[in-house]
């Protein structure tokens, strides 16, 4: 049996985990470099959690600038088998208001400036992303939320764009005309390393602002994303807490394959792997290393 940790990365003004009994931090080292922050380890409700504040203690990381690389890797090395990640998103929708909760069901990476892959010459592989999010860990969540009486829409397309400036005008109707329900500077290539280190993902998208393209709303800005953060970041970590009490003690078994991505995915031939890359995925690749697999 595989014992289930939930990791938590928590995004702008969320650099901490109430409710964690335990506590511990340690730093964590990787082969791609720093994580964000000393990593948090800690229990809710007998589950094991592992906290990671994605822009550091003091917001010190730009989006463009996280070793997103090492963060996962970070995760995967403290047995995280299932991540939440909590973001503050713009919304392109009138139903999506400052304030509610989403439960992200699909992604559109427009990022364009940071390493998106363990994986490259020497050991190419080619994870699926048609289901990004893993159902079973999104349904806990909408049931945690409906258990604590937190409002929370269930589906929704996040357009994660490089930044760190927001959007211009037109970019904001553009997404909008795309049908696009949110966008962010975060959740890639966050989503697409956790499903090739073979950890399930789920985004709560805390919804902050409604872009630019809202004619009531013409402009974001920082003060008014971390007003509303701060407003519910309460709510958050009870919703969080709320999940970790109730998770299972083993992981389960994935419906999108989460927890198999890498089964077939490989197209390197076993002697023509790089051994100093195989060196760096020995925490990414340790499932189809151990002997069992
Ligand atoms: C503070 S507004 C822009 C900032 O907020 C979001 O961060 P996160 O996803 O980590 O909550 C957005 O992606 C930008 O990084
Ligand atoms: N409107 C927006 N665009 C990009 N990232 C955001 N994070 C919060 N609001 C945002």
């Amino acid at each position: 049996m595989t014992r289930a940790v939930v990791g938590i990365i928590g995004g702008s003004g969320v650099y901490d985990l109430p409710g964690a009994e335990n506590v511990r931090r340690e730093r964590v080292s990787t082969p791609w470099g720093e994580p964000s922050d000393e990593l948090v380890f800690g229990e809710i409700g007998g589950t094991k959690a592992v906290f990671l504040p994605r822009h550091g203690r003091g917001h010190r990381l730009s989006p463009s600038s996280i070793n997103y690389r090492a963060n996962i890797d970070a995760m995967k090395r403290a047995g995280v088998t299932d991540l939440i990640s909590v973001s503050a998103c713009g919304s392109f929708k009138s139903q999506f208001f400052p304030g509610l909760f989403v439960l992200v069901d699909q992604f559109v990476d427009r990022t364009f400036a940071r390493q998106s892959s363990f994986f490259g010459d020497g050991c190419v592989a080619h994870v699926s992303m048609a289901h990004p999010i893993a159902p079973k860990l999104s349904a806990r969540i909408a049931r945690a939320a409906r258990d604590e009486g937190i409002e929370i829409a269930v589906g929704g397309t996040y357009v994660c764009m490089e930044g760190p400036q927001f959007s211009t005008y037109a970019e904001s109707l553009h997404y909008k005309a795309c049908g696009f329900d949110l966008i962010g500077m975060t959740a890639m290539p966050e989503a697409k390393l956790a499903r090739e280190a073979e950890i399930s993902y789920a985004t709560i998208a805390m919804v902050t602002d409604f872009d630019c393209w809202h004619p009531e709303h013409d402009h974001v800005d920082v003060a008014s994303v971390i007003q509303i953060v701060r407003e519910n970041s309460a709510k958050a970590a009870r919703l969080v807490g709320r999940v970790l009490k109730d998770f299972p003690q083993e992981r389960e078994p994935c419906p999108v394959g989460s927890d198999r991505a890498l089964d077939n995915a490989i197209l390197t031939a076993p002697e023509a792997r790089d051994p100093e890359l195989l060196k760096k995925l020995d925490a990414v690749m340790s499932r189809l290393n151990a002997p069992s697999a």
